[in-house]
């Protein structure tokens, strides 16, 4: 076989469509840009059975064509090279005989190509992907709008011939106006039906993923290093938007600390409450923990007190990663946060299902709410308990002295828009133990963060 063959298979009709959900059949393209064999499946929903769309796998290089359904799911796997060995000589930690790497994806309405990546992640190459699709498409939507009304302006101006140039200029107006209007309406049904399907997706990958014990920490965009008072530590970048960062970074928080934190919250261990929407915070059950608040001994700082030392690491680390400036005075204690493993079947396990720890709509941030996290592992469970950003991919092993810090506000004042919702997987088997800072941004010694509810609302100056 020439070696310099790209393969491109067409398969049509190996897919029934009984359980098409839209008449409308895209055309799909796998395109296996990972660097290994892989075989892509299609589930068929009736029984669940996987049906094999790649006999003899897919080399690295080859593109898939078929032609779906929406809604139809698809499970691609890495398969073993001849030794048996899944992800041999790439950057991934790669133990010999390390669990080979799936995926799953499903399909839209749009003919997307999916791009199997190095560590078997899908990158979907869509319409808001390709800034090239986006600018053609503009330039078809004003182009179709501009000739419909410069035709209405001539007709307008062959009956009648005395119109002034701000007549016309009303004219061509009135015309486009309803035609932009209607185009705005089209693109946020849109827009609204993207998000709702990345929503379904994300929920599907939560299940996944949080089920998956030997899953391993994503695979991060680059590796840097932090160098703070002497030390250096190693930076993963997992995530980095300007309005949503997440990195992980190596032996943030020493066995001193930890102790420290876990001594100074046992005595006030509570069950952990949630935001309610309306101001305050209750028991839920998307949340089941163990949770303390600690105070953080500024004064005690230069007498070395590892609460404050580890609080001062994080405040810089988060400064130096967002440009923030966040000050220490009126923010949130540190949390002490316990969650307890009671065996794989415990049907209520201690958990923190996917959530936003601030604002993540998108929208202008209200001022004194929380714009960054630093979750610090101190203890970690044998089975479950990763912290689990569904919308963005990433998925986070707990690691003794590793911290997790994500941010969701934009340079602009715009928050991020989901892409740092994040969760606790079930824990399932040992213990997780956690130090976490939320930090706000706009609160100080005068208006502390207790001086503010839940919706960020001072207390005393809500409306009546
Ligand atoms: O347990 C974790 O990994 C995440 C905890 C968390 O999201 C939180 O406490 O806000
Ligand atoms: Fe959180």
């Amino acid at each position: 076989m020439n070696r310099f063959f790209i393969g491109i298979v067409v398969v049509s009709s190996m897919i029934n469509n009984s359980y098409a959900t839209s008449s409308h059949r895209p055309i799909i393209r796998f395109k296996n840009d990972s660097g290994r064999k892989t075989e892509i499946f299609w589930i068929d929903p009736s029984s669940g059975d996987l049906v094999l769309q790649t006999p003899g796998a897919m080399s690295s290089g080859e593109t898939l064509i078929l032609d779906s359904y929406v809604n139809h799911t698809f499970f691609i796997r890495e398969v073993p090279d001849r030794t048996g060995t899944c992800n041999a000589g790439t950057s991934i930690a790669a133990p010999t005989l390390a669990p080979c790497k799936t995926a799953f994806i499903k399909v839209n309405d749009h003919d997307d190509v999916f791009h199997i990546l190095e560590d078997i992640t899908v990158k979907v190459e869509d319409r808001n992907d390709n800034d090239s699709k986006v600018d053609s498409k503009v330039q078809d939507i004003t182009d179709s709008i501009s000739s419909k009304c410069h035709a209405h302006v001539i007709q307008q101006l062959r009956s009648n011939k005395n119109m002034s140039p701000s007549d016309i200029i009303d004219a061509y107006a009135a015309c486009a106006q309803p035609l932009v209007a209607n185009q705005i309406e089209e693109s946020n049904k849109e827009i609204h039906e993207q998000a709702s399907f990345r929503t379904e997706i994300a929920r599907d990958w939560e299940d996944y993923t949080c089920a998956d014990f030997d899953l391993p920490t994503t695979t991060p965009k680059r590796k840097q290093t932090w160098n703070y008072q002497g030390k250096e530590h190693e930076v993963g970048v997992l995530l980095d938007r300007d309005a949503a960062k997440v990195h992980y970074v190596k032996n943030f928080i020493t066995p001193e600390e930890c102790a420290a934190i876990e001594a100074a919250a046992a005595p006030k261990l509570h069950a952990a409450t949630v935001a309610d929407g309306a101001g305050g915070s209750h028991l839920q059950k998307s949340r089941k923990a163990l949770q303390a608040g600690v105070h953080v001994p500024w004064d005690k700082e230069e007498d070395g007190d590892p609460i404050a030392a580890v609080s001062r690491r994080l405040y810089t680390y988060i400064n130096d990663a967002t440009g923030y400036n966040i000050q220490e005075d009126g923010q949130e204690d540190l949390m002490s946060i316990q969650y307890f493993g009671r065996g794989l079947d415990d049907p209520e396990p201690d958990r923190y299902k996917p959530h936003c720890d601030g604002q993540c709509d998108g929208l202008k941030f209200q001022n004194a709410g929380r714009v960054a996290t630093m979750v610090m592992y101190c203890e970690a469970p044998s089975k479950g308990g990763a912290t689990n950003f569904r919308n963005a991919g990433i998925h986070v092993v707990p690691e003794v002295g590793t911290a997790a810090f994500f941010s969701y506000l934009g340079s602009d004042g715009i928050t991020d828009d989901r892409l740092t919702e994040h969760s606790c997987c079930p824990v399932l088997e040992g213990q997780k133990k956690i130090a976490v800072q939320w930090l706000r941004l706009g609160v100080d010694e005068e208006n502390p963060w207790n001086s503010f509810n839940t919706l960020n609302v001072k207390i005393g100056s809500e409306e009546l």
